[in-house]
């Protein structure tokens, strides 16, 4: 019997082409996530629990501790920490399982399950499956007044000097407040008039494609507390209208924390222009309020976004989140799980069309930057996506996580 499989092996042998290094400055990593971590001595991967992180005294790169059940907790590079998205890891299983049957030529019954190797990665593919992140462990998000912008919109207006648009303060009247079923939220701390404007919405200005890659990451990453801080707004040059995108999933003010509504009490208005350089114009994002707001009621936007599974319960479409609302992984663990022998060439096929997707998602990455790859790596804990009114994003990515009991 051959029992000498790795990771690697079973990539190599199902002919995939998976750089599963790559896969980490596509997708978050945070502390506590689960990951696979590769034995640079042996070249062989072991399931592994972030545990911290940072830069050694004297080092350039970034290094991780990790909690293993194979290993003592060690000082490792991030490079050889594999974080593989959910539909990933269910793939990554696939595969282990397929090779282990294909190699021991057995049915069902057999004891390559036994297999100890087999069996923790199993289990830690199955917990990354499982993947759930709690919204009330979340730090307090920090908070800037000024824009700025990524490569991708830099490059759209080469070699033109851009004039970003000045800094927005925030305003007195409102703050931020935390639930455990919504998560984090604007409300008001005074009362404000109808037609106040609260502050622009700040964030990265970035590139139209960019923002379609960063949803399809979003999208990828499966993380059940995929949250959208994209806003599109139009970008006038030569009196052409074209889209991009303000991310403020990273560089952000309070104002990306308003959650939607379906009956909202502002609005967002783009009628302030913004010359950024002879002949580009930047439609402003300003938040204002379209109703007298009282004090500590909390500040609500509508979206406009199609198949956002609203909670606000202000019509008959919303209800109230409960567990259910988290998405789903895109492959199913139960069939896996279940795999019979016979029914190998099927699931070869069910791979591909996984990896499809994947590949897709990372090929992309070339067009991120430094910014990008920190962000990624786990610095911060927010998902990229977007909202907006010109998006329509599948309903599995407007999932939430708890219900409202703690209300
Ligand atoms: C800009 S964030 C709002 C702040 C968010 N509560 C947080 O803690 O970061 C937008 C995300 O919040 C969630 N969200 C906000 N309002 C919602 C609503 N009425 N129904 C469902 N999800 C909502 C969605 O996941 C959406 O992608």
């Amino acid at each position: 019997m051959a029992r000498d499989l790795t990771i690697h092996h079973l990539f190599r042998e199902a002919d995939f082409k998976i750089d599963e290094r790559d896969c980490i400055f596509s997708t978050p990593i945070r502390k506590t996530d689960l990951v696979l971590v590769e034995n640079l001595t042996t070249g062989r991967f072991v399931a592994a629990e972030m545990s911290r992180w940072g830069v050694i005294e004297g080092q350039t790169f970034t290094k991780v501790i990790f909690k293993s059940t194979e290993m003592e907790s060690d000082w490792i590079p991030l490079n050889a920490v594999f974080r593989p998205y959910p539909h990933l890891a269910s793939l990554v299983f696939l595969t282990m399982r397929l090779e282990v049957l294909r190699s021991i030529s057995c049915g069902d019954t057999c004891e390559c399950t036994d297999d100890p190797e087999f069996v923790a990665l199993a289990e830690h593919l199955k917990k990354q499956l499982a993947f759930k992140p709690k919204i009330e462990s979340r730090p307090d998000p920090e908070f800037c007044n000024e824009d700025t912008h990524h490569q991708s919109y830099l490059n759209l207006f080469l070699p033109y000097l851009l004039n970003l648009p000045p800094i927005s303060e925030k305003h007195e009247g409102i703050a931020l407040d935390h639930s455990d079923s919504k998560g984090f939220f604007v409300k008001s701390v005074q009362q404000l008039e109808k037609d106040t404007d609260i502050g622009r919405y700040i964030g990265q200005y970035i590139s139209e494609e960019e923002a379609d890659r960063r949803i399809k990451l979003g999208k990828a990453s499966n993380d059940r507390e995929c949250k959208f801080y994209i806003y599109l707004t139009n970008l006038i040059v030569n009196g052409e209208e074209m889209t991009v995108g303000i991310d403020a999933a990273i560089h952000r003010n309070h104002l990306c924390m308003i959650n939607h509504a379906c009956k909202p009490n502002c609005k967002a208005d783009t009628t302030t222009k913004h010359i950024l350089a002879p002949g580009i114009v930047l439609e402003l994002v300003n938040i204002k309020t379209i109703t007298k707001i009282e004090n500590n009621e909390e500040l609500l936007l509508n979206y406009n976004m199609d198949g956002l599974k609203c909670w606000c319960s202000m019509t008959q479409n919303c209800r109230i989140r409960n567990q259910e609302d988290w998405a789903q992984p895109t492959c199913n663990l139960r069939k896996i799980l279940n795999i019979k022998t016979n029914t190998r060439k099927r699931k070869h096929n069910d791979v591909s069309e996984g990896q499809e997707t994947l590949e897709n998602v990372c090929s992309d990455r070339n067009t991120s930057d430094a910014n990008d790859n920190a962000n990624d790596q786990g610095i911060q804990s927010s998902n990229h996506s977007s909202f907006n009114r010109e998006l329509t994003v599948p309903e599995s990515q407007f999932s939430g996580e708890d219900n409202r009991k703690n209300e």
